[in-house]
């Protein structure tokens, strides 16, 4: 301990000492369980590691050991990663949709000149407010628009539940008397196209270039903005089919952070990768699934958006590269029908490296993606 600098834990070992086996936090740790390696380098105790889940084996998922921080780990826990005999990459289907009701709605104009409307939902599944940004006005809540007994018209209208647009003075929420016609929601001409997104604070709010989660909202957003004439030349041949439909659109935006784990455990990940491991590797040494995410919400909350199979037999079309996301949003019963795939190529691919994220840590969470994930980037 005298070695420690003033401000270190008491607990914490330092840098430059092997663990003994009588250290109490180092109790399990032993040369021929391969954990200590390095002379100067101490094991990772078992209590570095989330007891939470039991790591699950994931497809493609051959762990180098000899240059990975799995070889600090007991065998067991190497193991385990390498050989277990269950894999829990598929998001898990829920058997029932969980009940979800959009509580309150609002219009916000955007930096880029499109308007959205972002609906915040709650749910019987979680404490959290997941959301829905509709693009377009033919998209509607039903559990918005529901009346609820004894609410006036301001009511409705500071919930959100009107047609048309507010305006001072606006008085009925089923009437815009400034606008003819705006009592009828337009006709949907074709099927919608629907994201489904997973928050990302890193990649959407400070900037991170270690995922393109950022890029991706923007693209989103940028293809359910605008009349789709105005679909940038650089948009891929398969997006040049919607050139004939109209723009409009809805992202689902799920609270999973870090694919389900949370900020605090990706921020762990996050070290562990440049530690050496890549993304799938780092959640198991969490003893997180590589994926802990699940679909099921989002299901219910595009049926309560009519974009569901009972009320749109023509189905959504899905931005998403990710195969399993297309089984999961379509619910144990098929609730709703993905009749499209539209892939989100990264930027810097489509522009040669021109505009998109760049950085070292990007090429090798897109490989992580192709290859371990079954995500298909092309
Ligand atoms: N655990 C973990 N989560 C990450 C990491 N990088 C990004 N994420 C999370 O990954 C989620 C985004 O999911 P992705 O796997 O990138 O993409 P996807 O949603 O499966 O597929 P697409 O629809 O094609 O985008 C967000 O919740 C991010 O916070 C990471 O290194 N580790």
């Amino acid at each position: 301990m005298a070695n420690l600098p003033a401000h270190a834990s008491p607990k914490l070992a330092p840098h430059s000492i092997v663990p003994t086996q009588t250290d109490p936090e180092f109790s399990n740790v032993s040369q021929e369980d391969g954990i200590v390696t390095g002379e100067q380098t101490p094991a990772l105790p078992d209590s570095f590691l989330s007891p939470a889940f039991t790591p699950p084996v994931t497809p493609g998922g051959s762990l180098d050991i000899a240059t990975n921080p799995t070889k600090f780990l007991h065998k067991s826990q190497s193991a385990a990663i390498q050989h277990g005999d269950e894999h829990t990459k598929a998001p898990k289907l829920l058997e029932e949709l969980p009940r979800v009701e959009c509580v309150v709605r609002a219009r916000i104009p955007t930096s880029n000149g499109a308007e959205m409307f972002l609906h915040l939902y709650h749910n019987d599944l979680d404490n959290k407010e997941h959301l829905a940004i509709v693009f377009g006005n033919n998209i509607r809540s039903r559990s918005l628009d529901r009346v609820h007994p004894g609410e006036t018209e301001m009511d409705r209208m500071i919930r959100g539940a009107y047609v048309g647009k507010l305006h001072p003075g606006r008085v009925s929420s089923w009437d815009d008397d400034d606008k003819a016609g705006s009592n009828s929601s337009p006709r949907r001409m074709e099927p919608p196209l629907v994201r489904i997104h997973s928050e990302c604070y890193t990649g959407e709010t400070v900037w991170s270039a270690r995922c393109d989660c950022g890029e991706q909202l923007d693209e989103a957003a940028r293809l359910m903005s605008f009349p789709v004439q105005d679909l940038s030349s650089e948009a891929p041949p398969e997006l040049q089919s919607l050139r004939s439909q109209s723009a409009g659109g809805v992202i689902i935006y799920l609270r999973q952070e870090g694919r389900g784990i949370g900020l605090g455990e990706k921020l762990k990940a996050y070290n562990l990768q440049d530690l050496g491991s890549d993304t799938v590797e780092a959640n198991l040494l969490l003893r997180h699934p590589a994926d802990a995410r699940s679909y099921g919400l989002a299901t219910a909350m595009l049926m309560d958006l009519d974009c569901g199979a009972d009320t749109n037999p023509d189905g959504i079309r899905l931005l998403t590269n990710n195969p399993d996301k297309v089984r999961a949003i379509e619910g144990p019963n098929r609730e709703v029908m993905v009749k499209e795939r539209v892939p989100m190529i990264p930027l810097a691919w489509r522009t040669g490296g021109e505009r998109g994220i760049k950085s070292s840590e990007i090429e090798g969470y897109l490989q992580t993606k192709i290859s371990k994930m079954g995500h298909m980037i092309q």
